[in-house]
């Protein structure tokens, strides 16, 4: 079993329980479910900003404990204030020592859309993400068939979310493509053995349909990297380890963009 299969099978247990504690309706009755969600593109896409997908990750199970020592809101803010154009908060618990408060605490004192970073494999989650105030779902070809990538990417559409698809080889591409999509993510991580190498992003790259915005995500480390990607035509950088493993991440965000 690896460990992507261990993370799905804790999720279908997760989203049972959620949905006991809380009902739809509930969660359509929360303060946040109301708002209309960022643009992803306007924010990705201005000038002014680094095109830099912020994360906030205390743990994960390639690293164990990244940081634990830090606030949400203290380094969500700092990240804006460096010029994130979005962020993106773990709200798994169990792998990732995330929680959906992070992300309720991150929307309060932010105004810049938010990546719910979590598995996704129930509408119920869809509908919890806007409920929490999030602005993006991250949908993983790698845990999810064609027409349940089409009926999530869908639902989160009809919400006003935008849907970021995540894909880690040609063949979850081609299968995954879907109008309702608003950006594809390279991930130069392998969820199965969780080697990493950002030539997967520029492997791809042309790919990648140009009606979509096109991320590349984890293990950028450096500016010239992130540089060499926006050559091979990448408008967002998913960031989460290089700014987590600071003791101040906001300060090395601030740092790391003087060199772009
Ligand atoms: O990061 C992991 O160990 C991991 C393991 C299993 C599934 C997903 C995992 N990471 C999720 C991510 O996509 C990253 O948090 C994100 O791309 C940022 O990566 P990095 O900059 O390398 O922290």
């Amino acid at each position: 079993m690896t460990i992507l299969d261990k993370i799905v099978e804790h999720k279908k247990k997760e989203v049972a329980d959620s949905k006991q504690q809380r009902s739809i309706a509930q969660l359509e009755a929360s303060a946040h479910f109301g708002r209309t969600p960022y643009s992803f593109r306007e924010f990705l896409l201005a000038p002014d900003r680094t095109g830099i997908i912020a994360e906030f990750k205390r743990r994960s199970p390639s690293k164990g404990i990244i940081n634990a020592d830090v606030l949400v809101e203290d380094v969500t803010q700092a990240y804006a204030a460096a010029g994130a154009s979005a962020l993106s908060v773990l709200t798994d618990e169990n792998f990732f020592g995330g929680n959906k408060q992070d992300v309720i605490a991150a929307r309060t004192v932010n105004n810049i859309p938010i990546l719910r970073k979590d598995f996704m494999i129930d509408e119920y989650q869809v509908i919890e993400a806007k409920s929490i105030g999030a602005d993006i779902i991250l949908l993983i070809a790698a845990i999810l068939t064609p027409a349940e990538i089409k009926q999530l990417a869908a639902l989160a559409k009809s919400l006003g979310l935008n849907v970021l698809l995540e894909v880690h080889n040609l063949e979850e591409l081609e299968r995954s493509i879907d109008d309702n999509l608003d950006a594809i993510g390279v991930n130069n991580r392998n969820l199965a053995d969780f080697t990493v190498s950002v030539e997967n992003s520029f492997k791809l790259a042309a790919h990648i349909p140009d009606s979509f915005m096109k991320i590349s995500e984890s293990a950028i480390s450096d500016t010239e990297i992130i540089k060499d990607l926006k050559q091979a035509g990448y408008n967002g950088f998913l960031i989460g380890e290089t700014f987590m493993k600071q003791p101040d991440p906001g300060l090395a965000m601030k740092a790391f963009v003087k060199g772009l």
